[in-house]
């Protein structure tokens, strides 16, 4: 097998919010591919490193890189347009959006077409709009919503709201895809089926997925290693198997189930 490539890179990184220290000193690697877990008790830091990563907040040390570029103190949508996608722990869809138009907003932040040519409707906003419709219903069949399209978000029932929110962040066309928690609410039988669709959109779409989940079966299910976090601080990383026996991160769940 070839090496793979480095795609995330972040040394000793933290924020502080006063004299709390919600992530110190974190150094991940990410390389290209890799599918990997970010585990951990509650309020242990997980939300807050995703927000470094996504820039909602700018690490107050350390360094973050994306591909050999730096990312830190950049714009959220600047670093989406890097390479970094995310779902959130509580979803955040258009909620009067359809399903649809769910999609095709998350393409439009990439589109070729400007501006321009969409407010002076130019030939060119027509064909970027239809080739981005048809793109967005390939896309959305790819996670079963395709009779669905034209329904409100809101409607939509819980497990096909979370697929819906992992289908627009990836029309961003990301490299790195982070999904906080995306099988918080789900039956085991819905867990299970967004087991197998994390592992198809990694194939598909050539993705490097880091994922915070609390459902231990999924972690250890499908991911290739795992980062345990604790009160911010990094303590242990290793594939499921290391983790799973790792003594501090035992200790750092006593009273939770770990495997
Ligand atoms: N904007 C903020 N201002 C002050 N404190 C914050 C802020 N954001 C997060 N924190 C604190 O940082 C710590 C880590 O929170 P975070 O939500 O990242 O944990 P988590 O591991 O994602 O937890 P959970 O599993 O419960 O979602 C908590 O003590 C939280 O209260």
């Amino acid at each position: 097998m070839t090496a793979r490539t480095q795609l995330l890179k972040v040394e000793n990184a933290g924020i502080r919010f006063g004299g709390l220290k919600a992530v110190s000193d974190v150094n991940l690697e990410l390389k290209k591919g890799e599918l990997v877990g970010l585990i951990g008790p509650n309020g242990a830091g997980k939300t807050t490193f995703f927000n470094l990563l996504t820039g909602v907040y700018v690490p107050t040390e350390g360094s973050i890189s994306l591909d050999g570029e730096r990312l830190n103190g950049l714009a959220p949508y600047r670093i989406t347009k890097k390479g970094i996608s995310r779902t959130f722990q509580n979803i955040r869809l258009f909620n009067e959006l359809s399903v649809l138009d769910n999609v095709k907003v998350a393409y439009h932040s990439l589109a070729k077409h400007s501006i321009f040519s969409s407010i002076l409707r130019l030939p060119s906003h027509f064909s970027g709009e239809k080739e981005m419709e048809q793109k967005a219903i390939e896309f959305l069949k790819i996670f079963k919503l395709e009779h669905v399209l034209h329904e409100k978000a809101k409607n939509l029932p819980y497990g096909q709201q979370r697929r819906l929110e992992i289908a627009r962040a990836l029309a961003a066309n990301p490299k790195l895809l982070l999904l906080d928690e995306p099988a918080a609410g789900m039956n085991p039988q819905e867990t299970e089926e967004l087991m197998n669709l994390i592992a198809l959109i990694r194939e598909k779409f050539d993705l490097t997925i880091l994922l915070i989940e609390h459902d231990m079966l999924l972690v250890m299910g499908v991911c290739e290693r795992i980062y345990v976090l604790d009160h911010g601080q990094l303590i242990a990383e290793g594939t499921p198997e290391q983790i799973r026996s790792n003594p501090k991160v035992i200790e750092a769940y006593l009273g939770e189930e770990v495997s």
